[in-house]
């Protein structure tokens, strides 16, 4: 049983504030900042160079891939830390066509994926210029398009503005069937949903950890190679520390053992320290239970939402299982609304063209918090709090 009271005091929450965009960007776990100031002080500044031995740096990406592993159901030793997601799905995805079925030429997505992983593939088949074609096609639509032409499939399992959560025992199934290869993104699933890479015999996946596992802006990425693929996978991107012998200093590149070859370079080690404070909270847990109580939150959430407020009109779908950890709304004025919400202390997001989103965090979100954005969400909308001209002017970032 957690305890997720506990867990939410371990968060650096700002008074008066329902934080529902984890989804986005995770809050400061409050063991972070002494963490940092140690690893700058005692590591970095007394040890110098001589850290990347003596305080294990070099070691980090798989020690923390490996308590990510546990979070996303994969087999220890599976996953490694490093760079952004967006270059680990282009990784991913070289890596899975290097491994396709000769003559295949299409990579199978959907228009729910967010863009950077279509930008991503449209980069990759532009470089490697032997006539591969991106196919994106509905979300719905997808398990009837992987057909014997697919060579990869890339998928984001939940839907970054509707919050649908593809099936992905069943079309891992039937991507196998075909013999196509899988590249999931977990960046809306990791910490969020109950993810069983191994179970469903996954090829590749890739994530963040700046979102639900809250490892902080810009946190590293990781990335999974299924085992049975792992000393056969082409890194793609061959930078000296997925090497064999990094410090044997060769001319010319040899892929290092299993899920070493895919690291590039030099581990972000600041960025890692701040990761494992919060992966510490994540020790205090399981998915399983996380995911149940996801579940009844977003469930009081849109039960609560409905009943206040029949402007809004439900994006996600009703089904628990169905759906990530997220719920959004239609609202035509949802970026207003957002921006609304915002300065009473409720901070969700808004995507183009008409998407409320709000994400739910069991680990620092609780029922009453639920509530009590409920009420605040009704207060917005049947005043028309949003319709004021300050809240019309979009932000660069959102
Ligand atoms: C599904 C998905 N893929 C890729 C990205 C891009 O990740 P990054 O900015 O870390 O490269 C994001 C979020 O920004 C995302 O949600
Ligand atoms: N990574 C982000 C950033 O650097 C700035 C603003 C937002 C983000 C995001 O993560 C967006 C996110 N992937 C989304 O689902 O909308």
């Amino acid at each position: 049983m957690t305890d997720f009271q506990a867990t939410k005091a371990l968060f650096d929450l700002p008074q008066g504030v329902i934080y529902l965009d984890g989804n986005s960007l995770g809050p400061l776990p409050k063991a972070a900042p002494a963490r940092m100031e140690q690893v700058m002080r005692a590591e970095w500044g007394q040890m110098l160079i001589t850290g990347w031995n003596k305080a294990g740096w070099m070691h980090q990406p798989r020690q923390i891939g490996d308590r990510i592993a546990r979070l996303i159901g994969a087999e220890p030793g599976s996953v490694v830390m490093g760079d952004t997601l967006s270059i680990k799905v282009y990784q991913a995805l070289a890596a899975a066509l290097g491994l396709a079925k000769p003559g295949r030429k299409v990579i199978l997505s959907d228009s729910g994926n967010f863009p950077s992983d279509l930008y991503m593939a449209q980069g990759l088949i532009a470089s490697l210029d032997r006539g591969y074609e991106l196919r994106v096609v509905a979300p719905e639509d997808v398990a009837d398009n992987i057909t014997e032409d697919v060579a990869v499939l890339m998928i984001t399992e939940v839907d970054y503005r509707t919050g649908r959560l593809h099936d992905m025992q069943s079309l891992t199934a039937k991507a196998h069937a075909m013999g196509v290869i899988t590249v999931w993104d977990l960046a809306h699933t990791a910490g969020a949903t109950q993810v069983e890479l191994a179970a469903c015999k996954a090829d590749f996946a890739v994530g963040c950890t700046y979102k639900y596992l809250n490892g902080g802006p810009g946190a590293p990425a990781f990335i999974y190679v299924a085992p049975r693929h792992a000393d056969t996978a082409a890194p793609a991107l061959s930078g000296w520390l997925g090497h064999d012998a990094p410090f044997a200093f060769e001319q010319s590149y040899r892929p290092g053992a299993g899920i070493e070859r895919m690291r590039v370079g030099t581990p972000p080690v600041l960025a890692l320290a701040a990761l494992e404070t919060a992966l510490d909270i994540w020790d205090l847990t399981d998915m399983p239970a996380v995911r149940a109580k996801s579940q009844q939150l977003t469930t009081l959430f849109i039960d609560e939402v409905e009943r206040r407020c029949p402007q809004l009109t439900l994006a996600t779908p009703r089904d628990p299982n169905a759906r990530g950890s997220q719920v959004s709304f239609r609202f035509a004025d949802g970026y207003a609304a957002i921006q609304a919400l915002i300065a009473q202390g409720v901070i969700g997001d808004f995507r183009a063209p008409d998407i409320m989103r709000f994400g739910f965090t069991p680990l620092y979100v609780d029922e009453t918090d639920v509530i009590r954005a409920a009420e605040i969400i009704e207060d917005v909308m049947t005043n028309a709090l949003w319709d004021h001209p300050d809240f019309k002017v979009r932000a660069a970032v959102t």
